[in-house]
């Protein structure tokens, strides 16, 4: 079956009988090829039948589907044409891991981030009937992300609608963990209620029989639109808001969604279709561990163990360890996570003080208000966030944290490249966004130990304050520097002449080579470790100022707004006659990739460091002798 599918609408030539056959073959292909790659597995297998009913009631690429996250589409990405991508998913130069426009025409909306599916989808709604064109939306959203405030904000401006747009909910129950809050319970009472469609025939049988007023009764309600749903679902949320509400339907069984799909296409007006899919579905250790599986690695198909090497101790693994033992001695710290418990390393902290763990769902920007009212309350709150994912929430921090002056410490994991999600999850604007703010301050440890300490320092600081660190393994390296962390002073790791290096972070144990390969040069910088990129150590730059004509920052953030940038302004204004040459992300996002290659590919390796800077030596030593000569 999988061999007729090469391009869009190659579907319309399956067979119903056969569609069966053909999703069981999608599972193994998917199942095979992300056992080899890498990738989000789970929510895949479990939306396959949902896929292939969707395509088979559309015509793309007219019709647009706008995926919500986008990392469940490895389906649609097979419908259009893209199986052969599934060799090098999420590896540079090869398939992305989510929808995206210049991939295909099929891609009607980049995603990555969660909650904005019904948004987009509305927006295009709007232009097609501004624009008098005809085709099909429909934005598909999970029961994670409709936790995320936007997808409420989006509805409630849809209501009014008068025109066709389907909102597919694909409710697995689960977010990358266990699905959290009132939404969640909600839909899990809808879950519950049988199946609407049977049940409607069920109390209309039923109350017909009803001696005398049986009959009067069901003619009644059948006048009024909804009320057998009304008595049948409890609350109807959806249909009270405006959203015709479809379902809960077989997310599994193809004839029964494509026969909901083509209802929900004749209504006039906004339609939610209730979907239920099961994550992991066709692959046992897939659905028994759907968290696991939600984004995995390469694994053995047989026993789903993973295959990529024994994991060193990471950044969040650090992070884990100190937070929970911060727990135990300062009986006021709360850790706030937004539905990512795992990834932010949060599970044993929840597991050894339950009352003072909160997942609030997918919802940056309540988490960041939330904590502002804790620190106000006189809790200490922890607010656990990747750093793509922050973005969110800068209004929350400005006006709701610092504007206050509020002891809220800000854990931002994956800042920095993050590699295979690519350029929606990479953590390059957070030093940007963060040192922008006044009463912010901003950290970045060199290693291991020196995350540990800024965390413990934070602990017992007065206002908000930021923590950035890396994915992935904690360097362990540079461990003969301890130096305690000192409000915003910067350390210094080796002291030399002329040319001073000053990194950010991760760049440090980048920096260590380029150090080392300087000195086998015979040449002899200074090299510091910022530890602090707000506020900047004016005092040390002040001192370098004197024996020093070179100050390069590396960090790994977007230059404009970066560490870079905060550094030449000061010393434009302080010592003009050294020079500044600013190492970080040139105006660019990153796409996916290896981290190291990426780093090679723009300008952050140690290779590439050492030669801009051998680069600028040679110039500055090419102008030095054009003066002399001109002299
Ligand atoms: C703004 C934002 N925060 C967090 C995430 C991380 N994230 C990706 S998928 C996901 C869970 C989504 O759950 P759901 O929508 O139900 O989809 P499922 O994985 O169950 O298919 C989360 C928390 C994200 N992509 N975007
Ligand atoms: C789709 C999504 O946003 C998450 O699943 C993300 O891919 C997790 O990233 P980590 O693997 O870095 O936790
Ligand atoms: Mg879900």
């Amino acid at each position: 079956m999988l061999e007729k599918i090469n391009k869009p609408n190659d579907i319309h030539k399956i067979a119903l009988a056969d569609f069966p056959l053909l999703a069981e073959e999608i599972r193994q292909f998917l199942i095979e090829s992300v056992s080899r790659t890498g990738g989000h597995l789970a929510s895949n297998l479990g939306a396959v039948e949902l896929t292939l009913a969707l395509h088979n009631v559309l015509d793309l690429p007219q019709d647009r589907i706008i995926w919500d996250v986008g990392h469940q589409a490895y389906t649609h990405k097979i419908l259009t044409g893209r199986k052969d991508g599934f060799a090098k998913l999420r590896q540079e130069g090869g398939m992305s891991g989510f929808p995206k426009r210049k991939e295909s025409d099929c891609d009607a909306f980049d995603a990555g981030h969660s909650s904005n599916s019904i948004s987009a989808g509305l927006g295009y709604v709007r232009a097609r009937d501004l624009l008098g064109q005809n085709y099909r939306v429909v934005s598909v959203i999970g029961d994670g992300a409709l936790t995320g405030g936007m997808a409420y904000e989006a509805m409630n401006n849809a209501a009014g609608l008068k025109t066709n747009f389907i909102i597919v909910l694909n409710d697995n129950n689960m977010s990358i963990s266990k699905n959290v809050g009132g939404m969640s319970s909600y839909l899990s009472a809808l879950r519950t209620a049988e199946s609407y469609t049977g049940m409607k025939i069920n109390v209309t049988k039923t109350l017909k029989k009803v001696p005398k007023i049986g009959p009067a009764i069901v003619d009644t309600m059948r006048k009024t639109k909804s009320s057998i749903k009304q008595l049948i679902i409890p609350g109807m949320l959806f249909e009270n808001m405006g959203i015709t509400y479809l379902g809960p339907v077989d997310g599994h069984n193809m004839r029964q969604m494509m026969r909901l799909f083509n209802e929900a296409k004749r209504v006039e007006g906004p339609v939610i279709v209730h979907v239920l899919t099961e994550k992991g579905r066709g692959y046992t250790p897939a659905c028994v561990h759907p968290d696991r599986f939600h984004g995995t690695g390469p694994f053995d198909i047989k026993t789903g163990k993973s295959l990529s090497a024994k994991k060193s101790l990471t950044y969040t693994d650090v992070f884990s360890d100190t937070v929970t033992a911060l727990g135990k001695e300062q009986k006021k710290l709360v850790c706030i996570t937004a539905a990512m418990r795992e990834g932010t390393g949060l599970k044993r902290f929840a597991k050894e003080f339950p009352d003072r763990f909160f997942d609030v769902g997918i919802a940056e920007e309540h988490a960041v208000s939330f904590a502002a009212g804790l620190a106000l309350g006189g809790m200490i709150p922890v607010v656990a966030i990747y750093s793509s994912f922050l973005q969110r929430a800068v209004d929350q921090i400005v006006h709701d944290v610092c504007m206050q002056n509020l002891h809220v410490i800000f854990a931002i994991d994956r800042a920095g490249l993050v590699g295979a999600d690519g350029e929606t999850h990479q953590g390059c604007f957070d030093l940007s966004y963060l040192t922008m703010i006044p009463n912010m301050t901003v950290m970045a440890p060199k290693n291991a130990w020196e995350l540990s300490k800024m965390l413990e320092f934070s602990a017992y600081m007065a206002g908000p304050c930021a923590i950035r660190y890396p994915r992935g393994g904690a360097y362990q390296g540079l461990e003969e520097f301890q130096s305690p962390v000192q409000y915003g002073k910067s350390e210094i790791l080796y002291r030399g002449e002329k040319t001073a290096i000053l990194s950010v972070g991760s760049m440090t144990e980048v920096c260590e080579q380029v150090y080392r390969e300087m000195k086998a040069k015979g040449e002899n910088p200074t090299f510091v470790n910022a530890r602090f990129v707000k506020p900047l150590d004016t005092g040390l730059l002040d001192e370098l100022a004197k024996d020093h004509s070179l100050f390069v920052t590396v960090e790994e953030n977007v230059k404009s707004g970066g560490f870079g940038e905060h550094v030449a302004v000061y010393m434009e204004a302080c010592h003009p006659e050294t020079r500044v040459l600013p190492i970080a992300i040139w105006n660019r996002f990153v796409e996916h990739g290896e981290v190291d290659s990426l780093r090679a590919k723009i300008g952050l390796s140690p290779a590439e460091i050492f030669s801009a800077i051998e680069n600028e030596l040679e110039e500055e030593k090419t102008a030095e002798d054009g003066y002399k000569e001109q002299k």
